[in-house]
């Protein structure tokens, strides 16, 4: 009998002629309705092989149920809504999509970042709705980026992409990691600084660490204190390295002076969500890596993923690595 592969988003039949000619594919058939849980469990019971997107919840539970699973490929970069530890103790391998959407998500972030500081959307809607009247002097006027500081929080491969476009603006570019970056000093001029300066000296505070223990409620009411008031907050990773409700409080009582959020502690964000209803917050809905052409190379390397351990090779991007060396 051929291994079984469960896709839990549709997809386009061409992205996985390559997994049809070899194995039983099954798909959840709805593109913007995710998989319900029951049918989930159902299709895990055979599955070999799951393709799973950042909102679906891989559990112990899940993992448990998947009695013949051998790999979960992961179409983010991010895979905090899959328990590694429980897969590498049952031996199921977990893949992710890095690298491909490096520089397409750079650019929605440093895109989120002008639009803010810039007030696009806001200034979009405001024609659209009818509303200009004249030309006047300060009429949406927003805040300058080039020549500013720009402080990123996690300067992994995403956070060197953005803060090569900062440069290109002219930017002051500090950083905050846990491990130093010497080529992104080099080649970037970034400066390496403590977490504390990075908040009192930044114009832009831009949050590109992934969601961990460590970083879960990171930007907390004693962080956006610490924010210059004119600061503008940027976050592109995972929603909850946010208390939301801090940065709620942060952006009515004046102690920073906008946000430009792509992820949400929840999503999608609900509509009468406090956050959305300030005109200095832009929100997106989790669009980092969404151009066709990158989401098109994600489904590749996960259909590559699949195939590829599914006829007994190694995968290319494996997160637990240590699955590899046993
Ligand atoms: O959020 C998307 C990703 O992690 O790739």
């Amino acid at each position: 009998m051929k291994p079984t592969v469960f896709i839990t988003r549709k997809l386009p039949d061409k992205s996985i002629a390559v997994l049809k000619d070899q194995f039983e594919v099954r798909m959840w058939e709805e593109e913007e309705v995710p998989v319900p849980k029951e049918v989930l469990f159902a299709e895990v019971e055979n599955a070999e092989a799951l393709f799973t997107v950042v909102s679906d919840p891989v559990t112990e539970e899940l993992l448990s149920a998947g009695k013949n699973l051998k790999v979960v490929a992961n179409m983010a970069v991010g895979y905090d809504n899959i328990d590694v530890e429980a897969a590498t103790k049952r031996g199921v391998l977990v893949c992710n999509t890095p690298d491909v959407l490096t520089e397409t998500t750079a650019d929605l972030t440093f895109g989120l970042l002008l639009a803010t500081a810039r007030r696009v959307v806001e200034s979009a809607e405001f024609i659209k709705q009818g509303k200009w009247q004249s030309w006047s002097p300060f009429l949406l006027a927003g805040h300058d980026v080039h020549h500013k500081t720009i402080g990123i929080y996690g300067m992994g491969k995403i956070g060197e992409a953005v803060a090569q476009r900062a440069k290109g603006f002219g930017m002051e570019i500090l950083y905050h990691n846990r491990t130093r970056k010497p080529e992104a000093e080099k080649v970037l001029g970034a400066k390496y600084c403590s977490f504390d300066e990075l908040l009192e000296l930044s114009d832009f505070v831009v949050a590109m660490a992934p969601l961990t223990n460590e970083t879960k409620h990171m930007f907390n009411a004693e962080v956006f204190s610490k924010m210059k008031s004119s600061a503008i907050f940027i976050n592109s990773s995972r929603g909850a390295v946010v208390d939301e409700e801090a940065l709620y409080q942060a952006l009515i009582h004046n102690v920073i002076a906008g946000a430009g959020l792509d992820v949400f502690e929840k999503e999608p964000i609900s509509q009468d969500h406090p956050l959305l209803s300030l005109p200095n917050v832009t929100a997106l809905p989790h669009i980092g890596s969404a151009s066709i052409e990158t989401r098109m190379s994600m489904i590749h390397i996960c259909v590559d993923n699949i195939q590829r351990i599914l006829t007994g090779k190694n995968p290319r991007t494996l997160v637990n690595k240590s699955l590899l060396s046993e």
